[in-house]
């Protein structure tokens, strides 16, 4: 593994006063038990943008993702300090109600994960759990996330057939809609089309260059081209630091360290 200096770090300061910012971390270390992963990373990420998240595997990506909203809770034995502001709540405190926070913060995963249910009952499930029973609002919902999700064409007439017919790609921008429906602010991706084929890949992409006209997207992506595509802006993470984060034309044409260059020149491993 290549050796590389901690204090060599050129993150972009867009918490400038110039942007909005959506969401940002300040130090955050997060901890498999004794095994620290993150070694406190401080990102802003501006609203209504796309930032993809680069590195080798084991870099650190997914972890740091799943901090921001929480989903580190769900394993047993992880420890995640330091702050995570959203609208000027430290939402890493303990006095926050996860459940309503992940309402503002969605997620979709790598392998796309509907329920056994109805597509109309994937994306109605957890407004309904909320207490909405108004018919009208939830076709409503489930018509306005499928043509966000670029699904709606093709199966406005299967709505009460089951999700798992669905192709994987459907599948997966069926779960990138159940995310949306409860209007959250800003998505978070965990590899969304790494088990898609190339055309599935596209229509995702798609997707994901639509919602952000909405939502501030944050994406981890093992795929340079993907994040070249769609990104605007890009943190390479190397052994559980961001050790650069810039504009993603930058990144990928100018970059600052070498262990970037190494990285999205395919010179690294
Ligand atoms: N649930 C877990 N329990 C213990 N250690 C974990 C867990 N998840 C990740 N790790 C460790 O944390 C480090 C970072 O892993 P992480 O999955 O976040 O990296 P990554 O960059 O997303 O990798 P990949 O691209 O392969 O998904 C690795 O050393 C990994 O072994």
């Amino acid at each position: 593994m290549q050796e590389y200096d901690k204090s060599e770090r050129y993150l972009k300061d867009l918490d400038d006063g110039k942007r909005e910012i959506a969401l940002s971390t300040d130090d955050l270390h997060v901890s498999y038990g004794t095994h620290e992963a993150i070694h406190g990373v401080s990102l802003a990420f501006e609203r209504f943008k796309i930032t993809a998240l680069i590195g080798a595997s084991g870099s650190g990506k997914s972890t740091y993702l799943r901090s921001l909203n929480r989903m580190n809770d769900n394993i047993a034995g992880t420890k995640v300090t330091g702050k995570i502001m959203y609208r000027g709540l430290d939402i890493n405190g303990n006095n926050i109600d996860v459940y309503e926070m992940r309402k503002h913060i969605g997620m979709v995963f790598q392998q796309p994960n509907p329920f056994a249910k109805s597509i109309y009952e994937n994306i109605t499930f957890a407004l309904k759990r909320h207490g909405e029973k108004r018919k009208d609002v939830l076709d409503e919902t489930v018509e306005r996330t499928l043509k966000q999700a670029g699904l709606w064409k093709q199966v406005k007439d299967d709505l009460h057939q089951s999700a798992l017919a669905l192709s994987g790609g459907q599948q997966q921008r069926l779960c990138i809609a159940r995310a949306i429906a409860m209007k959250p602010d800003i998505l978070l991706l965990d590899e969304p089309a790494s088990v898609l084929d190339p055309v599935s890949t596209a229509t995702v992409e798609d997707t994901l260059m639509e919602l952000k006209k909405d939502y501030t997207i944050v994406i981890v992506t093992h795929n340079m081209q993907q994040a070249g595509r769609i990104s605007d802006y890009t943190a390479f993470f190397h052994l559980g630091d961001a050790l650069e984060y810039d504009e993603t034309r930058k990144i990928f044409t100018r970059p600052k360290i070498k262990a970037t260059e190494d990285y999205v020149s395919g010179h690294f491993g």
